[in-house]
């Protein structure tokens, strides 16, 4: 077998790149209209490849932005996109090689994590990637779904043209702000790539923005499908919502509520905090579908990471990180709410780089984790202290796919 090398790509080797991630997820090779915006997915030097005589056989690419964390602090994430090894090659170790050099690209640029939504979840852990955010899909039966009549109901709803949106949504996105733990930035070419890509395929996309006293404060973009059932009535996909406070959040599910013609109303990504339940007479008119990984985090510079988010009241811990992928990662770390420093102290409680990501962001417990066996726990009394150090005040939501 021919040995394969692993480097950066030019610019004239992304679109084969782009090919090979498609390819592999048993997509047709992209057409050249579609090329026309998902090439925006490329940035100079942070695509690498598997180049066997001189064509690329394997790929992972990563695109710039920016993660939320407890305390509201922004830090430099890249967004892990593009992965794929052709068929002929996969179960040769290309895919290692490849996150090696991703990691070393990702650090050179100055990224201290990497997100991702991954296509599978068997395959990122060994990476130290860990799923640091959940959010849950709902189903909302609309002739069950009468609001009560405390919810809020100032602002206004207005439709956009999809048009407008191209120009409107990122600069709403991007006013919303770090409105929670997980909420990540989109860049203008995440734009190009996600939203006009899919509304120029043609899809008929319906997209509604809130106003409240401030201005536009929240968005909902969703799109009919037939549900086959007799006579007219459809089911309302929403795909896309965002919203920075509850009055912006209970004006976009009045709308979604009031849309006529509609049996079911399905959201796929809205926080785990988030009890519309609660909002409606019928407290059984809104099922949870699913609870689902959302944003996968790969700390790439833990110090850092961890002295970037705050931390809640408690007593301190020492908390060692292994990380096996890239050993200079690992450390032992005094957490208390003054911070993370690192420290030379015995460790109380020791976990890999992974289980970490976890926990980052509060999603998941280290007492949940130590009773799951991933987390090594030389004094007992750390881990409610641990919990507490990394709780939130509200449920760390993504809702962006990358
Ligand atoms: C958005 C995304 O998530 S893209 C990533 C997922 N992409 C796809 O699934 C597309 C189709 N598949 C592929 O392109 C390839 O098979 C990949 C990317 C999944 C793996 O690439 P390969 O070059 O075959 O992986 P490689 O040989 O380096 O194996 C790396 C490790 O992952 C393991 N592995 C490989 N594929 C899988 C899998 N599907 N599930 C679980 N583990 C896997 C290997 O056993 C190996 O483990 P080890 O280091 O402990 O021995």
């Amino acid at each position: 077998m021919r040995k394969a090398e692993i480097r950066r790509l030019e610019v004239d080797e992304y679109r084969a790149a782009y090919d090979v991630a498609r390819v592999s997820q048993h997509n047709p090779p992209v057409s050249t209209s579609e090329w026309d915006l998902a090439r925006h997915v490329y940035e100079p030097g942070l695509a690498v490849g598997a180049i066997v005589d001189g064509a690329v056989v394997g790929t992972v690419n990563l695109l710039p932005s920016q993660l939320t964390v407890p305390g509201g602090a922004s830090l430099p994430m890249a967004a892990s996109t593009g992965s794929g090894v052709h068929t002929d090659y996969t179960r040769q170790g290309l895919f290692n090689r490849l996150k090696q050099a991703q990691f070393d690209t990702a650090a050179e640029h100055g990224y201290l994590l990497i997100g991702n939504t991954p296509a599978q979840a068997t395959l990122y852990g060994r990476f130290g990637h860990g799923v640091s955010t959940q959010s849950r899909a709902l189903r909302i039966r609309k002739h069950e779904a009468r609001l009560r009549s405390e919810v809020p109901a100032e602002g206004t709803v207005r439709l956009i043209d999809p048009e407008s949106s191209l120009e409107l949504l990122p600069k709403l996105y991007e006013q919303l702000g770090p409105y929670r733990p997980g909420v990540i930035a989109r860049s203008a070419h995440w734009w190009k790539v996600y939203w006009e890509r899919a509304m120029r395929a043609g899809q008929h996309f319906r997209i509604a923005v809130h106003s409240g006293a401030a201005g536009d404060d929240g968005f909902a973009v969703y799109a009919a499908k037939d549900n086959g059932s007799p006579g007219p009535n459809v089911t309302l996909l929403v795909t896309d919502f965002h919203a920075a406070g509850p009055a912006a959040t209970a004006g976009l599910w009045r709308h979604l509520l009031s849309i006529d013609l509609v049996d079911e109303v399905c959201v796929r990504t809205r926080p785990t905090d988030e009890l519309v339940e609660a909002m409606l007479v019928d407290w059984r008119g809104c099922r949870t579908h699913s609870i689902d990984d959302e944003l996968w985090l790969r700390l790439l510079d833990v110090p850092a990471v961890l002295a970037a988010r705050t931390y809640c009241d408690a007593k301190p811990v020492v908390l060692e990180v292994v990380d096996a992928f890239r050993p200079a990662n690992s450390g032992r770390f005094r957490i208390s709410p003054e911070g993370a420093v690192p420290t030379s102290e015995t460790a109380q409680l020791t976990v890999d780089v992974d289980v970490l990501a976890m926990a980052y962001l509060g999603t998941t417990k280290f007492s949940t984790l130590a009773g799951i066996g991933r987390v090594q726990v030389a004094e007992p009394a750390a881990l409610a202290h641990a919990d507490r150090l990394f709780a939130t005040d509200v449920a760390s939501f993504c809702g962006t796919p990358v």
